[in-house]
């Protein structure tokens, strides 16, 4: 698909240098369609956070051709990089909540990258997200009188309340319990089939797998297994 907001080429990917340089990985060739939602699985090492980095142009794409959104990622400046991981939502295993803002606060400042807007209607959007989370009475807590898994859930609302148009995670479901986990896949492929939202999201999570749109499996950093199933 010609216009698919994800496509890789050939893309390889080194650690250090000299004697202990390490290719983590090998060739990858990927499209990723629109409004999908794709699991990236594979034993520790296998490469799967190092690839997710690399889509979502958080680390320098040194050899291969990447395609994010239409942006070629390859010798990208920074200026780029800044421009693109705005249209991109990150859920990563550290929430990086701030401990001094209350979850509403916290989910704003997924906005704050994007500038100024109506302040009422942005408030407006977190609520309604804490709330689609499960977490309406929890709007005005701090991250330390939240549970991990409510945390969890703070950090998808921010993730998710500037409208991305790829959402990119890092076993996002972990802390999560199976309910939780189950309504935070369904929003994101809701997500998909409403806005067009396209999901990639490393997960060891076997709830999630029948959810998928697409599973790609890495071993020792190359791609072993493509599966595309209806769900
Ligand atoms: N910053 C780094 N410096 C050197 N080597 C690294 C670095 N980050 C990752 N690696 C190596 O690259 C390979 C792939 O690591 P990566 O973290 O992408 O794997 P993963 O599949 O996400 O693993 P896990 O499931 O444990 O998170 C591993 O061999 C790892 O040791």
């Amino acid at each position: 698909m010609r216009d698919a907001p994800i496509i890789t080429h050939g893309l390889n990917h080194f650690f250090g240098t000299g004697d202990t340089r390490k290719q983590a990985l090998f060739d990858i060739a990927l499209e990723v369609d629109r409004g999908s939602l794709t699991v990236l699985m594979g034993p520790s090492g296998s490469g799967k956070t190092t690839l997710l980095t690399l889509i979502g142009g958080l680390r320098a794409v040194k050899d291969g051709d990447v395609r994010i959104l239409g942006q070629q990622l390859m010798r990208a400046d920074e200026a780029t990089l800044v421009a693109l991981r705005r249209r991109l939502g990150f859920i990563f295993q550290a929430h990086n909540l701030h401990e001094s803002l209350t979850a509403t606060q916290n989910v704003l400042m997924g906005l704050q990258v994007h500038g100024a807007g109506d302040a009422r209607k942005q408030r407006a959007a977190a609520h309604h997200l804490l709330d689609l989370l499960g977490l309406a009475d929890r709007c005005d807590y701090l991250p330390g009188n939240l549970s991990g898994g409510q945390k969890q859930r703070v950090a998808v609302a921010r993730a998710l309340v500037s409208n991305p148009e790829i959402v990119l995670a890092d076993e996002p479901t972990a802390a999560l319990d199976k309910a939780s986990g189950h309504r935070v896949v369904k929003m994101l492929k809701g997500l998909g089939d409403a806005r067009g939202t396209t999901t990639v999201m490393v997960t060891h999570d076997p709830r999630i797998l029948e959810m998928a749109d697409r599973i790609i499996t890495l071993e020792d950093g190359r791609i072993t297994a493509d599966r595309r199933q209806v769900s």
